[in-house]
């Protein structure tokens, strides 16, 4: 269809760290239409700190020369309440990321209280039905913090990412079949986005098959595959110097829309604020299977049948998340009540 003439309104999205490793890999395909569809028309509102701004002019400069169909405009600007303003879509990118010899949650006093600014900022100037995805790690407890610190968004709206986390498991498996990853569906990695995650192989398909049935080497499922899954962040990290980026940036594209839109039957990974579904603890937020109904609304998957095994891997990965929450917010003097 001819875009210019769409009578769509735009969708606004702001991403903070926009001239970062991942914003670079972002904007680019949120822009072509990767994110809300070819003919839905986008306006980016790009968030840096001041010493970022520079480089935010290049790649602004950048997203101009691709004269893409769906930008109706660009917004860059280190302050947070333009750029915020009536965004449908926050995305938390901009971070610290960390480097090897760290863990994730080595972030947490780094990366938190810049989530109480942004979180209190999306407050006061975003649309109230804005949608927020935090990506910055430790990327489940600075979401709790952004929620917390915005008091009139609704709790559903705030999600982190484990997206890239179940994308790399389902290649791990396919890899392990010798299956094209599309045979992969229905895996939900549980959990924090830390080592401690757990991609369940036991409720994944393989085709119509189950995981299980298709790669029955238990000893590898258990002690190669689920490991590999959590530590891959930093595989990377040790491979290229940088944390990962361009699969960062397509699993936000993947979570966005899969957010966006009826699911057809499949689940996907994303850390939303538990409800205490499959005994989570209540108030956290942590990944869970969730599907997209009709009318837009997410909901947690019913009926998944844990194993015992699975139960304390999610449980311990749950553990961490209620430990990293009480370091952070005695932090930064937040009231986890
Ligand atoms: N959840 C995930 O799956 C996942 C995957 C990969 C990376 N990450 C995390 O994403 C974050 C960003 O990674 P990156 O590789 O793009 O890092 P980067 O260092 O390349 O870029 C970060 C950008 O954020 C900007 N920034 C820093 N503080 C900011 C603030 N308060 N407001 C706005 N911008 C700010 C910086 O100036 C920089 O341009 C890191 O925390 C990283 O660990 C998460
Ligand atoms: O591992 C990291 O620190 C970066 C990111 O969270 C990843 O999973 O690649």
């Amino acid at each position: 269809m001819n875009t210019f003439s769409s009578k769509k309104e735009p969708i606004r999205v702001a991403v903070t760290g926009a001239a970062g490793n991942i914003g670079y890999a972002l904007l680019f395909r949120i822009a072509s239409g990767a994110m809300f569809g070819p003919d839905q028309p986008v306006a980016l509102n790009l968030i840096e700190i001041e010493p970022g701004m520079k480089a935010l002019a290049g790649v602004a400069m950048e997203l101009d020369d691709c004269a893409f169909p769906l930008v109706t405009e660009i917004v860059q600007t280190d302050d947070l309440s333009v750029g915020f303003k009536d965004v449908d879509w926050a995305l938390l990118v901009g971070s610290v990321p960390r480097k090897a010899g760290m863990e994730r949650a080595d972030l947490l006093g780094i990366n938190g209280k810049v989530f109480v600014g942004q979180g209190k900022a999306i407050n006061d100037n975003a649309k109230p039905s804005v949608r927020v995805l935090v990506v910055g790690n430790p990327c489940n407890t600075n979401a709790l913090i952004a929620m917390k610190s915005a008091p009139d968004i609704p709790n559903e709206q705030f999600f982190a990412m484990t997206r890239l986390d179940e994308n790399r498991a389902k290649t791990q498996l396919a890899q392990k079949a010798g299956v094209p990853v599309k045979e992969v569906s229905q895996l939900c990695v549980w959990g924090n986005h830390s080592p401690s995650m757990y991609p369940d192989f036991e409720n994944a398909k393989i085709g119509r098959q189950k995981v299980t049935d298709v790669i029955q080497d238990q000893a590898w499922l258990r002690d190669t595959f689920v490991p590999v899954v959590g530590q891959r962040g930093k595989a990377i990290i040790d491979a290229r110097g940088a944390s990962s980026a361009a699969s960062a940036a397509n699993a936000v594209v993947d979570t966005v829309r899969d957010l966006s839109s009826p699911s057809h039957g499949e689940i996907h990974s994303v850390c939303v604020v538990s409800r205490g579904e499959y005994g989570t603890p209540e108030g956290i937020i942590t990944s869970l299977p969730i599907r997209v109904d009709g009318a837009g609304q997410w909901r947690v998957m019913e009926g998944v049948k844990l194993s015992e095994y699975a139960k304390e891997k999610i449980a311990a990965s749950n553990k961490e998340l209620l430990e990293e929450r009480e370091v952070a917010f005695g932090q930064l003097g937040l009231s986890i009540s």
